[in-house]
């Protein structure tokens, strides 16, 4: 099947030197995609294709390697003997949840590092128990360069996630900024500066074929991750080439489009605190991944995120715009994704929907 998505050149907003009619011809884009989709494919980034090649083949290399090597890195609760934090680290297959069912996947979640200086949340390094989402990353031991190599990958993709927040305040037709603009002051780089200490997630699941076969006519019952939205900002999803895994619910709210990867472009799609600070005008689109294939499918997705500290509440301008009526009062992005850790936490309990700290 052939997507429908719209594709856009990020590169105006990279280039210092690009023209203005550049500039407004991406943002312009922009702003149609995330009215009429919530997703698109980003090119013009300027991540090579063969570091993108390497950073799906570390990320297959390490869910190749003995379960007993994966464990080595395993998940654990906050506050424990076994050094968690309830966050990072690897996932086994079947462990994370959504909508209450267990998603045929496995996973590495890797965060942005805690920063212990700030005296309100500090937990001392040395400490062998943390608090949640305040241990250290848990890295894969093997393959030895993949730490690096996604160091540096992580690096790169945080200018291109700058990139795409600056063009989407430009797209939204924002003020133009001004000196002396602060963290709260609404113009079109209100974005950028909620999202220049990211507290970015980068994500590598692995995803075996599904096994349960589809009966004609009927919704499938076996999910490699159930439908969600993405519950922060940006996310810029590289995934390997197999077809027809990731599905993106159209706007009619009934059909799903797939979302096929094109080599060398991300799949990227906005989350729900874009849908909060533009008040709706934009919606985090939900999809869900569903790969009946033969192969084993890897994806990494990285979510661009505001700020811990980033207070995420509707934009003026876009209340206006939409109505008058705020959709939510506010909050910080720490306190949304703390109240989403705590969910997966209890999600078994409750019967929640969860995903990986999705909703
Ligand atoms: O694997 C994919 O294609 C998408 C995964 C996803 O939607 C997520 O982890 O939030
Ligand atoms: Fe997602």
């Amino acid at each position: 099947m052939i997507s429908s998505l719209p594709i856009i050149d990020i590169s105006p907003f990279l280039n210092p030197s690009s023209s203005p009619e550049a500039r407004q011809n991406t943002a312009s884009a922009i702003n149609s995609a995330c009215m009429h989709y919530g997703f698109f494919y980003l090119t013009g980034h300027g991540i090579p294709t063969s570091k993108l090649d390497q950073i799906v083949d570390l990320a297959r290399q390490f869910f190749f390697s003995p379960l007993e090597e994966k464990n080595k890195i395993k998940r654990h609760d906050a506050g424990g003997p076994e050094g968690g934090d309830g966050a990072r680290g690897y996932q086994g297959m079947g462990e994370n949840i959504t909508l209450g069912r267990r998603d045929v996947q496995e996973a590495v979640d890797l965060y942005r590092e805690w920063d212990h200086s700030s005296a309100s949340t500090s937990s001392p390094s040395t400490s062998r128990t943390h608090k949640t989402l305040q241990g250290p990353n848990l890295w894969p031991i093997s393959p030895p360069e993949l730490k690096n190599v996604y160091l540096e990958y992580i690096n790169q993709l945080q200018g291109v996630g700058a990139a795409l927040v600056r063009a989407m305040g430009v797209s939204l037709n924002l003020d133009v900024p001004s000196p002396g603009a602060d963290a709260n002051t609404e113009d079109q780089e209100i974005f950028v500066r909620n999202t220049d200490r990211s507290f970015w997630v980068m994500r590598m699941i692995g995803y075996p074929p599904l096994s349960t076969p589809l009966k004609d006519g009927e919704d499938p019952t076996e999910f490699s991750c159930g439908e969600h939205s993405d519950y922060g900002c940006v996310t810029l999803l590289l995934a390997d080439p197999t077809p027809g895994a990731l599905q993106v619910l159209a706007k009619d709210n009934k059909t799903w489009i797939s979302a096929d990867p094109i080599p060398g472009a991300f799949v990227v799609n906005i989350g729900d605190m874009i849908e909060r600070w533009t008040n709706g005008l934009w919606k985090s689109t939900r999809h869900r991944v569903i790969h009946r294939g033969n192969n084993y499918r890897v994806s990494v997705p990285f979510f661009y995120e505001p700020n811990f500290d980033a207070m995420v509440k509707p934009l003026g301008k876009l209340v206006q715009r939409t109505g008058g009526q705020a959709v939510h009062e506010g909050n910080t992005y720490g306190e949304h994704l703390m109240g989403k850790v705590f969910n997966n936490f209890y999600s078994e309990v409750l019967g929640e929907d969860c995903g990986k700290l999705v909703d």
